[in-house]
């Protein structure tokens, strides 16, 4: 899908400007002080060939004018000292704006659904969403930073060429011919420079995509012996990346060589005209006012030869802002359905879809969101603290009722599988069973019921009021979630277990306890402080799932959502496990007998389980078996018995 409307380069880049305007405008002034400053000499070398000449009407020394000539040298310099220091904090604010809007709005969008770019058909791997956080950003960055260059050379070339004007004001006139020209140029090669510049993205874009996968995939690159042919596929995607990006760069070589030799043929022939009108003693052209108007025209066609790069930039520029734009707006071709009951009202309603930010166009990309970047001197902001999760007037959970819920993933890619038309209650305390053959829609249903996946149809009623965006709602502690394969950080087992969250020991100790990780945590000589690696590869697959088990448990979630434990953990384990968990439940007990106190509310939590172990089965209060997406059966195990493979 594309974005709903395309907003212009210009409007873009003053929205960033305007987001660091001071430090734009510190910036700007020391870059025209530091550009400027070159005119001073131009001055200074008129008053000295005026005063060699005896026309000058300064009265200062040959060697006091050489003296003010090093003086400004040794200014520029450390002008040009301070002016670098503002620049790369400018640019950093510039390139963290925009990737923390970017991963801002990846975070927003629905976790497992796949990033499928407009004309794609394959989903964007996750080494290739680095070149928009790199390449597209730094080009952003680049033209941002270009905007106040082109400005400090434009105020000098005005005055230059009101300087020029002074001097003679019919030379003046053939100083903008370049600048036509410059503009039909680049307005001609502008299908070409986005082209060139969109192809090497995407070249760029599936080279670290491979890398990406090859690293993640290591161990079975290796035991498939399959080192060869990745190494030849990453060569081949290498190859192609080089040959257009040698074609995007070439182009853009060219193309400022054209424009570079355009504005210094034109000086040339200006300066010849000037030359003439000397030669003949036509124009009141002293030689001091040759040298003057040969230096002043420098800088105005210095600025046409900067403005038609800094043009063609931003045609690359639209580029950037167009994959980035639609890397966030990829594949929200399903939109969650709208209701077929009447609007609800206010005291009806669980959480509003956010709606707030524009999360369709490049101007998502712009907001001005707090960055906590160190200032110029180096000085942290600190950061905020994080949030905490919230009890609020949502807890407890009484009863959850979900209807017709469906999903189909993309009919062109995949067609008919999903999930359908599905309807289940969960009572409070109450423990639900979702069973079913490999590929029957189990994980789908988990992930349309979290919000991970953006539902078509169907309604979700936590205690009576409907839950409008279910990413945002169903997080802790209203719910917690232990995918089948759970992701760890490369931090301690602490950071990952707590997640920002702030629990003491005991808290985390009982739900170590509880997800039966007590006994692995007792033989790790570090205790939480293990680092767990990237990924938590230092644990095993069991471990790895108990720890995710833990970090659920510790949140004191009132829904718990598990997707398959059994595919890691021993038969004893798991059994261990559920015991534990369960003898925490309390069935049927009304919630109203533990809300009196929020904080020392005794935890009943509800459990909705994805698994086929009879463990757990015999424990289900309801089972519901899937069959392609649909349900086929359910009741207790002595209803569904027979639907069980
Ligand atoms: N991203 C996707 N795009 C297209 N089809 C998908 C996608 N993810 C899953 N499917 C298909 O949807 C169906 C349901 O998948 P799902 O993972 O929900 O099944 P499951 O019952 O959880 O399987 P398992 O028991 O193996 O975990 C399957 O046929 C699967 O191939």
């Amino acid at each position: 899908m594309t974005p709903t409307h395309r907003v212009p380069i210009w409007q873009l880049l003053w929205h960033m400007i305007h987001y660091a305007l001071k430090l734009y405008l510190l910036d700007s002034f020391l870059w025209m002080f530091i550009m400027g400053l070159p005119a001073i000499p131009g001055l200074i070398i008129q008053a000295f060939f005026n005063t060699l000449t005896g026309e000058s009407q300064l009265n200062l020394s040959p060697i006091a004018l050489i003296a003010l000539f090093i003086a400004t040298g040794l200014a520029r310099i450390v002008a040009i000292f301070i002016g670098r220091i503002t620049k790369t904090q400018h640019r950093f604010t510039m390139s963290s704006l925009l990737q923390h809007n970017l991963l801002a709005q990846l975070l927003r969008r629905p976790g497992a659904q796949p990033l499928v770019l407009p004309n794609h058909s394959k989903p964007v791997a996750l080494g290739e969403v680095i070149s928009f956080f790199r390449e597209d950003a730094a080009q952003i960055e680049d033209n941002v930073v270009g905007t106040n260059e082109v400005f400090g050379n434009g105020v000098f070339a005005v005055i230059s060429l009101l300087i020029l004007m002074s001097v003679n004001v019919q030379l003046t006139l053939f100083v903008v011919l370049p600048l036509v020209a410059i503009a039909a140029i680049v307005q001609r090669a502008e299908l070409r420079i986005k082209n060139y510049r969109r192809v090497s993205r995407q070249a760029t874009q599936q080279v670290t995509g491979h890398i990406g996968e090859m690293f993640n995939a290591i161990q079975a690159i290796q035991v498939a012996g399959a080192e060869v042919a990745v190494l030849d596929r990453l060569r081949q995607l290498n190859e192609q990346r080089r040959q257009v990006m040698v074609r995007d760069h070439v182009f853009t070589a060219l193309l400022n060589s054209v424009l570079e030799n355009l504005v210094n043929v034109g000086t040339g022939l200006i300066l010849l005209i000037a030359a003439q009108f000397l030669a003949r003693g036509e124009a009141t052209l002293t030689v001091g006012d040759f040298a003057l108007f040969v230096y002043y025209l420098s800088f105005v066609t210095e600025f046409l030869w900067y403005l038609g790069g800094f043009l063609a930039l931003s045609k690359q520029t639209e580029v950037s802002f167009e994959r980035m734009t639609a890397l966030i707006t990829a594949d929200n071709s399903f939109q969650p359905s709208q209701s077929n009951h009447p609007s609800p009202s206010q005291d009806t309603v669980l959480t509003k879809p956010n709606t707030q930010k524009d999360t369709t166009s490049d101007l998502a990309l712009v907001a001005p969101e707090p960055l906590y970047l160190n200032d110029l001197w180096g000085r942290s902001p600190g950061l905020p603290p994080l949030d905490q999760p919230l009890e609020d007037e949502t807890l407890p959970l009484q009863e959850l009722v979900v209807t017709n819920l469906t999903y189909r993933y993309s009919a062109a890619r995949s067609p008919d599988r999903g999930i359908f038309d599905i309807h289940f209650t969960l009572k409070r305390g109450s423990l639900t069973v979702i069973t079913g053959r490999v590929g029957s829609g189990k994980t789908t249903l988990l992930r349309v019921l979290l919000g991970l996946l953006p539902k078509q149809a169907g309604e979700i009623y936590w205690n009576q009021r409907l839950v409008l965006d279910p990413a945002t709602f169903f997080v802790p502690p209203r719910s917690a979630y232990t995918p089948q394969v759970p992701q760890l950080f490369s931090h301690t087992l602490r950071e990952n277990l707590l997640l920002g969250l702030h629990r003491d020991d005991t808290s985390l100790k009982e739900a170590i306890e509880l997800a039966v990780f007590d006994a692995d945590l007792a033989t790790m000589a570090h205790g939480l402080e293990t680092a767990v690696g990237p990924k938590g590869m230092r644990l095993s697959g069991g471990q790895l799932q108990r720890a995710a088990a833990a970090r659920m448990f510790v949140r004191r979630s009132e829904l718990l959502v598990f997707d398959d434990l059994s595919s890691a953990l021993d038969v004893n384990t798991e059994a261990q496990l559920w015991s534990r968990l369960l003898s925490r439940r309390t069935p049927g007990l009304s919630s109203s007998v533990n809300s009196a106190s929020k904080v020392d509310r005794a935890w009943n939590p509800t459990c909705l389980v994805v698994s086929h172990r009879p463990t757990i089965l015999h424990h289900a209060d309801h089972i519901i078996v899937l069959s392609d997406g649909r349900i086929e059966a359910e009741g207790t195990l002595e209803d569904v018995k027979s639907y069980l493979g």
